[in-house]
């Protein structure tokens, strides 16, 4: 295999060598010394505790991330969605390739969509599923996907249901409820089709040279919340707190991470700020998470709850739907949430006319 591969698709099976387009310059992916210093860790929160609400919210506050158990998502699901994703990664590329994603939509396999931010690229391979996954799941198993779509369905359900539980025990600790959002009632008419969710698989295989390459680069998601299942205890995930620098989530048997969005900063008006992560890679373990990327309905306008905004708290965030967040995301990136500032300090405000979405 040559050093440099510049095209899109690496098939990461035959590589011996991390060629020079994956290589990435000053990592600083261990963290040995500087979390010995660190007086506590990611939180772990047992949803059926008694102070839940308020463990999530100050949770929320001073990490964005915590971990949670008890959140009756039963082992064989996980198993079984860990299963597939797996099936999935292990075809042939030829294969994957006929499921890849296409320029004009978020779904299928591929390379991160952040990808074009970066000079380098990722040891990563994902399964954007946006919608029903019938039509590539067809393209990769033409003989049999029952199994696969019906996990996906199956998980999907039982994701939501979780991702509205967390939402409303972390609104709960701002004192919001039903009442203070209009799109939450899925009573409402005008949002029946309910919030809408893309479910992400990331595949990071076994890599010659892990110090050096990037699993998934560092960034905020585009949601509300993000469940993220780290399978088969493989460790991965890190996240970046201002007092701390990185930070590892180390997977915790049955349980799953959430982390506050772009979304929910935005409805809370900064009180639960998005948090910054990334994934690193192994020299030997083939590291596989699924997340759960939860958003609004899709005509949901979001804006900070007025419940949380006063003279000594001012609106910051302008409104907007989660179709126009993801283009802001799609085109600025790390500079999306502060293009949607009401007055932009940097003064880079696209402002809403400008970005044409
Ligand atoms: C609904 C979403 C959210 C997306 C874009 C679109 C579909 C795929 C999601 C992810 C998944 C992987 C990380 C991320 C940063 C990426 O590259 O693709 C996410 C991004 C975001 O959270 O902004
Ligand atoms: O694999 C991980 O640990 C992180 C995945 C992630 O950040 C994402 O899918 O948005
Ligand atoms: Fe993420």
């Amino acid at each position: 295999m040559p050093a440099r591969v510049a095209h899109k698709y690496l098939d990461f099976g035959l590589v011996e060598e991390l060629p020079d387009s994956y290589a990435w310059k000053a990592l600083d992916h261990d963290l040995p010394s500087e979390e010995a210093h660190k007086p506590n860790s990611v939180p772990i929160i047992d949803l059926d505790h008694n102070n839940a609400i308020e463990l999530i919210g100050s949770a929320c506050k001073t990490w964005g991330v915590f971990q949670v158990v008890n959140h009756n998502i039963s082992k064989n699901l996980l198993d079984d969605i860990e299963y597939e994703g797996r099936k999935l990664f292990s075809l042939p590329m030829h294969q994957k390739l006929k499921a890849a994603r296409s320029p004009d939509g978020p779904s299928g396999y591929g390379v991160p969509s952040i990808s074009s931010f970066f000079p380098k690229l990722m040891w990563h391979e994902g399964f954007t599923i946006s919608g029903s996954p019938l039509a590539h799941a067809r393209q990769l198993w033409p003989e049999d996907h029952t199994r696969f779509c019906q996990t996906i369905q199956e998980y999907e359900k039982e994701m939501n249901k979780l991702a509205e539980r967390i939402m409303w025990l972390i609104l709960g600790s701002l004192n919001i409820n039903k009442e203070d959002i209009t799109w939450a009632g899925s009573k409402d008419d005008q949002f029946q089709e309910g919030s809408s969710a893309v479910l992400q698989l990331n595949s990071y295989p076994a890599c010659p040279d892990p110090d050096r390459a990037m699993g998934l680069a560092a960034h905020t998601d585009s949601t509300i919340v993000t469940i993220l299942h780290q399978t088969n205890n493989t460790s991965g995930l890190q996240v970046y707190r201002e007092d701390y620098g990185w930070t590892r989530v180390p997977p915790q048997n049955g349980a799953l991470v959430v982390n506050v969005g772009d979304l929910l900063h935005i409805l809370t008006n900064g009180w639960c700020p998005s948090v910054l992560h990334r994934a690193v890679v192994h020299r030997t373990q083939h590291r596989l998470s699924i997340a759960y990327l939860y958003g609004p309905p899709s005509s949901a306008r979001i804006s900070p709850i007025p419940k949380l905004v006063d003279k000594f708290h001012p609106q910051l965030y302008r409104a907007i739907t989660w179709g126009e967040y993801l283009g802001i995301k799609a085109k600025h990136f790390d500079k999306a949430l502060r293009s949607v500032l009401v007055s932009d300090p940097t003064s880079e405000s696209l402002g809403p006319n400008d970005d044409n979405c």
